[in-house]
């Protein structure tokens, strides 16, 4: 009660602030260049100036700063820090891993949608789930993962739908091509569930709207300036707040079907014959159909996403680097020679296309910006104070353009900078993960990160070896946009044309 009067205080102090916002708004004629920051507000001009670029002002922010760690000053004195700077990633992601939880606001903000499901868990829920999900993992988990999920799923349903789009030559969107694939992929190897969303026809998909306007509303709570508002609009149940609650009701129907499917799948055998994820969780004494439901969700939102980012930028920057695509032919010819292996071996020899694909999420890490809260007092590497509760981000889309660590020509899509190449053959060199932490790093390194680059590769081959992609509008840019992952706002819209050959 005495909380909520303060926080209505609050509020009405700010609402007063109202016109001389504005005064200071007339007085600061450009500002997008600084956070500029005052009593009551904070940065909220800036912070309003650029909300349709939020992660690159921050990104420019951070990279303006000589340590690479920038605080932002929300109103009603709420601070969120930003960094970019290496030995602070490996403090917060490693050395001091038990200092910095996803913690109680990010877990208060994604409650609802994830409940305690393993992006939105921390401590003892946390370990049981990555214990119980790393067997999926596996090597002879991945190896069947690609042999039989990707592969069937790229020749029975992504290369016929492009070779459609081929015939008629009309713009297909290929983010949402590519995210149909994900999501079939994911929920295949992870449910044992087959959606049959990635169709010739592209059937209209209500769920997917539904779960990337609940990703919308999230990412506003998330940024929400004072969060007393949504919380206040959350406990009446109106607007914005109320749209979020239908959604969510939505996709954790869509999860509990599918749960409800695979317990009476599991009665039904006599022996444990299933192997994916789902029916670990439910074999393994955990069963609570809201917890199960909540890892389904999670891993819908692991897989659906992140590949289909990362292979949408990919394709864009091939387009006007014919160069790097000419040489992932030339490396997928010269493996196709060699290797008798199968699609797996033939997958983890393609080191330039690993490569090419790790330079196309340098720019556009598919998760740009990743939070933690601080348990305790500390000061990380760089000398930065950081308080008890303090929201903070290290940010993968920044630390991708740093130009001490990349060189002056960071903004060039150019994936030797990966590469080594001695006796005919490519060899990779990579960076050290907190230097480019895009699957994150440390304990909650990404699991699905041998997954992704085999799926990714294996898509890259099976649509280079067959199509030219071509951007519908080459002279425009696309715009990036980010509710959590890094989309092009409205898609991209490409042409599929037939290589004709062999
Ligand atoms: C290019 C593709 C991918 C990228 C860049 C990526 C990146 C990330 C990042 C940055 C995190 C940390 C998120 C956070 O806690 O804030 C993460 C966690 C995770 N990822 Fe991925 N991911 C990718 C694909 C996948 C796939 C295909 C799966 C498979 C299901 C997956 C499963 C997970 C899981 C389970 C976690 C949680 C790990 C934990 O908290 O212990 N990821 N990933």
């Amino acid at each position: 009660m005495v909380d909520l009067q303060f926080s209505t205080l609050l509020f009405l102090s700010i609402s007063m602030a109202f016109p001389l916002i504005l005064i200071f708004l007339l007085k600061n004629p450009n500002p997008n260049s600084a956070a500029k920051t005052y009593p009551v507000v904070g940065s909220i001009l800036t912070i309003w100036k650029n909300k349709e670029r939020r992660v690159q002002w921050i990104s420019d922010m951070i990279i303006s700063t000589p340590t690479l760690t920038f605080t932002l000053h929300r109103p009603l004195g709420y601070r969120q820090m930003f960094t970019a700077n290496a030995a602070n990633v490996q403090h917060i992601l490693k050395n001091h891993f038990y200092n910095y939880p996803k913690g109680a606001t990010f877990r208060t903000i994604l409650s609802d949608f994830l409940g305690d499901g393993i992006f939105n868990a921390d401590g003892d829920t946390w370990k049981f789930q990555r214990q119980l999900a790393s067997h999926q993992f596996n090597t002879r988990s991945l190896r069947k993962f690609v042999e039989t999920v990707v592969d069937s799923e790229l020749s029975d349903r992504l290369v016929p739908t492009l070779a459609i789009a081929a015939s008629s030559a009309a713009a297909v969107d290929l983010q949402d091509i590519l995210q149909r694939f994900a999501f079939d992929n994911i929920c295949r190897i992870a449910f044992g569930y087959d959606p049959a969303y990635l169709l010739p026809s592209l059937p209209e998909v209500e769920f997917a709207v539904v779960f990337d306007e609940a990703l919308h509303l999230i990412s506003e709570r998330f940024n929400s300036n004072i969060p007393f508002l949504w919380k206040m609009k959350r406990a009446l149940g109106v607007g914005k707040e109320k749209q979020l609650r239908e959604k969510v009701g939505e996709i954790r129907e869509f999860a509990k079907r599918i749960t409800r499917e695979k317990k009476e799948e599991l009665r039904r055998k006599s022996s444990l014959e299933s192997e994916d994820l789902l029916s670990r969780f439910l074999s393994s004494g955990n069963s609570d159909e809201d917890f199960v439901t909540d890892v389904v969700v999670c891993f819908i939102l692991a897989g659906r996403d992140t590949t289909s980012a990362a292979l949408t930028w990919f394709f864009w920057l091939l387009s006007s680097h014919p160069e790097v695509e000419e040489e992932i032919l030339r490396e997928m010819k010269q493996g196709r020679e060699s290797d008798d292996g199968g699609s797996y071996d033939e997958v983890k020899s393609m080191v330039y296309t690993h490569a090419a694909l790790c330079e196309a999420m340098r720019l556009y890490p598919p998760v740009p910006v990743s939070t933690k809260s601080a348990s305790c007092d500390d000061v990380l590497p760089d000398g930065t104070v950081v308080k008890k509760g303090t929201r903070i981000s290290y940010h993968p889309y920044a630390m991708g353009r740093v130009e001490k660590v990349w060189g002056p020509d960071w903004a060039e899509f150019r994936p030797l900078r990966w590469l080594d190449h001695a006796g005919g053959k490519w060899s990779f060199v990579g960076r050290d993960p907190y230097t480019y932490p895009v699957f994150q790093a440390g304990p909650r390194i990404c699991l699905g990160k041998d997954m992704a680059f085999l799926q990714m590769k294996r898509v890259a081959a099976g649509i280079l070896r067959r199509f030219r992609v071509l951007p519908a509008e080459e002279s425009v840019a696309p715009v990036y946009v980010s509710d959590f992952t890094s989309k092009m706002k409205g898609g991209f819209m490409v042409r599929i044309q037939e290589r004709g050959e062999p």
